[in-house]
């Protein structure tokens, strides 16, 4: 590229710099020309050197080397995310610049820096300034590595885990064990409440405690029994295997809240199952099919038409979801009772999702990768429903179960305002 030249003039603390120009672009540089040959192809350095940054300007984005960290950053970018007052509004936090108006061809006119700040002058004059290390934490360099925390479990390392378990008095009255519970919901994909009234009403206070109530065909809080009042085998007492629930949404629920206010019977028992570990475990083992499951759409639905209930819900996606910056897992949506004709694909895709989807259900399926769980009065089971799979052993007798799903942005939204990174 013979655009990827520098020209540097002026040294100290602070070095300005103004781009070579080959006269294909609308900006022009008068310095050119008295400017020393030697300074081509240099890289700029703030000063000291190992303090402060050093860039490159090339043709179509600039490369900046801060700390260890090597960023490329497009010019349009940088005019983009202008945090000067008349670009960004930091009451609101909202972006004022009208993007539209950004010349797509647009080039820094001047650039100079100091140890912690870059300055960049635009050929209209306006000036934008980034702090290095804000730069360096929002990059796409400084970002792509980074993966959401998580302890990836079965059956021995949750034994092992030690699990810390809050009370309902505990939740309901510091902050601090609120923290604890979150940090520990987002780091397993499940977390217990204990010593909860085994009320609906105080399911529902833990529940707004940690977010929002997310209200579905199924109501707001959910009480149900095995009197098959709704059209799914969840309001009987037959075994369910592993799944998550409202996969027939086109963003199924985020998390599910579980509080057994009665059982008189036998079994009835409650299976987790880490699905981003059984995953994880095919993406190691068979890359080839956890790039099946991340790429082919399937359909789940919901039918339902019993006394006044008529619903019909249809969600598609990939069984895995994963980020494209970085294939970090964010979703699994596996119901093989609820996935529907499969008709997204032809058929040889088809077949291989078929032997894709068995490696992952055989990995899911695993007794190593089971916990079993008797839910009781006053314990409520919080589940992610994007990462942990969940099933009940079949039962007899009595038994009573209320909950609610919640919105997954909201509770994000109570860890983060707690400092909890996600
Ligand atoms: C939890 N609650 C009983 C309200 C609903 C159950 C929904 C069951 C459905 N098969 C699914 O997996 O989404
Ligand atoms: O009855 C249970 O324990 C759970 C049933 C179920 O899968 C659900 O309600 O989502
Ligand atoms: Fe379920």
């Amino acid at each position: 590229m013979t655009w990827d030249r520098l020209l540097r003039f002026g040294s100290g603390v602070q070095h300005l710099l103004r781009a070579d120009l080959q006269g294909q672009r609308p900006w022009q540089c008068p310095m050119r020309k008295a400017l020393p040959a030697l300074a081509l192809q240099r890289w700029q350095h703030s000063v000291p050197e190992t303090l402060g940054c050093s860039w490159w300007l090339h043709n179509d984005h600039l490369e900046l080397k801060y700390s260890d960290l090597v960023m490329r950053l497009d010019y349009v970018w940088l005019r983009d995310h202008c945090r000067s007052p008349s670009c960004y509004n930091t009451k609101t936090n909202q972006r004022s610049l009208d993007t539209a108006q950004v010349d797509l061809t647009i080039k820094p006119s001047e650039i100079r820096s100091d140890k912690d700040t870059i300055y960049i002058t635009w050929p209209d004059k306006h000036m934008t300034k980034y702090g290095l290390s804000w730069l360096a934490k929002h990059s796409f360099e400084g970002q792509k590595d980074y993966v959401q925390p998580s302890v990836l479990w079965n059956a021995a390392i949750y034994k092992d885990a030690q699990m810390p378990y809050v009370t309902y008095n505990g939740l309901m009255d510091s902050v601090d064990e609120l923290k604890k519970f979150l940090e520990t919901f987002l780091l397993y994909g499940f977390s217990v409440v204990d010593e909860v009234p085994a009320s609906i009403e105080a399911t529902e206070a833990v529940a707004l405690r940690i977010g929002i109530i997310r209200e579905s065909i199924y109501g707001r809080m959910w009480d149900f029994t095995s009197d098959f009042s709704r059209g799914d085998t969840a309001y009987t007492k037959v075994a369910l295997d592993r799944h998550v629930d409202t996969t027939y949404f086109q963003e199924p629920c985020g998390v599910q809240l579980f509080h057994c206010l009665r059982h008189d019977g036998t079994g009835g028992r409650t299976l987790l199952v880490d699905g981003f570990n059984a995953a994880e475990n095919i993406r190691k083992e068979n890359p080839d099919h956890f790039d099946v499951l991340t790429k082919v759409p399937i359909k789940h639905e919901y039918i339902e038409n019993v006394a006044d209930y008529h619903n019909h819900m249809i969600g598609v996606g990939p069984v895995l979801n994963i980020y494209p910056w970085n294939n970090e897992l964010y979703m699994i949506r596996y119901n093989n009772y609820d996935r529907a004709v499969i008709n997204t694909v032809p058929y040889d895709v088809v077949h291989q999702w078929y032997v894709a989807h068995r490696a992952l259900t055989t990995e899911l399926r695993k007794p190593e990768n089971e916990i079993w769980v008797k839910l009781k009065p006053g314990k409520i089971l919080f589940v992610d429903n994007w990462r942990v799979l969940h099933g009940r052993e079949a039962f007899t007798g009595y038994r009573r179960l209320c909950g609610c799903y919640l919105t997954r942005d909201d509770v994000l939204n109570t860890a983060r305002f707690l400092g909890i990174k996600v």
